[in-house]
């Protein structure tokens, strides 16, 4: 089996070689016509257009989000009742407001649609495999803004699959970084214009009310746990020096390592905000986003298979124990095993910058996609091909999402208990 298996993975390598123009031809397209969460319209006619053309790909263009999709790849279900085996890869494709792909999810999708491309071209190359094999594509719109696959997993797109894969470009080859949980929220301050120098005790000035929300939140950030994230931005300042503005508007971020602790770091920043609004007598309105962002769940079982594949096509791992940012990946591995490295793109500069920008859509970037792709397809080869470690895969993920519910069960045991000596 190790023979054929390696057969197979120098299969997945050599399709992808082979395709290559064009899957830079799909990264190249989105990076060069940036798009906003759930408006990635030509990112998704782009992607939908290549796996139709591709041979054998069951195509659904706007799949329960406008701008999602879905391509499958393989038998509907088993002869005889013989259960299959469906391997999901995600591609993303929104930008960032102002600095286009600052954070590479051009690379993301080319990634994704690569690594099916591979894993498909390997297994067809065989007449017969383990169990029936299905290869899903997922393309997940509002990464960096709202959160698709949170949408979609609501709509029960990943109950079929068994394992999921997707990579993320950053500034080094890691198997996993610590993307924490995230909740996002929008302050509207409510005031009164009136003449700023004519007569200002005429107004309500919600200017200050966001500068003091500001100030709460920064100063709060002294007794937040080292790992624990807050950071914002003032939208709306006012229109002109002498009109005291009626209105103001932040956007805020809110970040623990454990979704489980995101009511308590809004709590607090509740606070910060309603102290804002009674010190300047502004109205306030607290928009919390609709999805929350869950922290990833880890397999060590694929991220030890990706590893080994990794270092087999020359990539060098760090481990990274600071927290970094958040991903709707989280919520995807709470519900299906799966993996999310992130991959070195062949630049020092750092996500979120036009330095990155210009990384994610240069040539050199290539190599290093398309290196993540094989990988990623040849993980999935492990979990199809070697005895065991579909069912390893499994048991780990159960016992990860137990410890997780129990820790859930002891959290809540703990704030009834608070709860009841408040009362008291
Ligand atoms: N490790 C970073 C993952 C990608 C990223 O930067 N995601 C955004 C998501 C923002 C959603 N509101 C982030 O800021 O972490």
């Amino acid at each position: 089996m190790a023979d054929k298996l390696r057969v197979l993975k120098q299969q997945v390598c050599c399709s992808i070689d082979k395709a290559k123009d064009k899957l830079h031809g799909l990264g190249d397209a989105i990076w060069h016509h940036p798009e906003l969460a759930y408006e990635e319209r030509q990112a998704h006619d782009t992607l939908v257009r290549f796996f139709t053309q591709e041979q054998g790909w069951t195509v659904e263009a706007h799949y329960k989000l406008e701008t999602a999709f879905q391509a499958t790849w393989g038998p509907v279900s088993g002869a005889d009742g013989e259960s299959v085996v469906n391997v999901g890869f995600l591609c993303e494709y929104d930008a960032l407001p102002a600095i286009g792909h600052a954070c590479g999810h051009n690379l993301i999708a080319e990634c994704g649609a690569a690594a099916a491309v591979g894993l498909k071209a390997a297994l067809e190359s065989r007449e017969t495999w383990p169990v029936p094999i299905k290869v899903t594509v997922l393309g997940t719109p509002a990464e960096e803004d709202g959160g698709g696959k949170v949408d979609l997993l609501q709509e029960g797109v990943f109950e079929d699959l068994d394992v999921v894969f997707m990579a993320h470009p950053s500034q080094e080859d890691a198997t996993y970084i610590p993307d924490v949980a995230e909740h996002d929220l929008v302050v509207k301050y409510h005031g009164r214009a009136s003449h700023a120098s004519a007569y200002p005790w005429e107004g309500v000035n919600a200017l200050d009310a966001a500068v003091l929300a500001y100030s709460n939140m920064s100063v709060l950030r002294q007794q937040l746990r080292p790992d624990w994230r807050v950071h914002g931005i003032i939208r709306h300042g006012g229109a002109k020096p002498n009109i005291i503005p009626d209105y103001s508007e932040l956007e805020y971020y809110l970040r623990t390592p454990s979704h489980r602790d995101l009511p308590k770091i809004k709590a607090k920043a509740e606070a910060c905000f309603q102290a804002a609004a009674l010190a300047t007598g502004c109205r306030v309105e607290l928009l919390f986003a609709r999805n929350e962002f869950y922290e990833i769940l880890r397999n060590h079982t694929l991220e030890g298979l990706y590893e080994e594949n990794g270092k087999s096509l020359g990539m060098k791992f760090i481990t990274v124990k600071d927290s970094s940012g958040s991903t709707d990946f989280g919520n995807v591995t709470h519900a299906v095993p799966g993996i999310h490295p992130y991959f070195y793109i062949g630049s020092e500069a750092l996500n979120h910058t036009t330095e990155y920008t210009a990384a994610s859509g240069a040539n050199e970037a290539q190599f290093y996609t398309l290196r993540t792709a094989k990988a990623l397809a040849m993980t999935a080869l492990d979990v199809i091909f070697s005895p065991g470690v579909l069912d390893k895969v499994k048991k780990e993920f159960k016992e990860a999402k137990l410890r997780e519910e129990r820790g859930l069960r002891l959290q809540q045991a703990k704030h009834g208990e608070a709860e009841t000596n408040k009362e008291i």
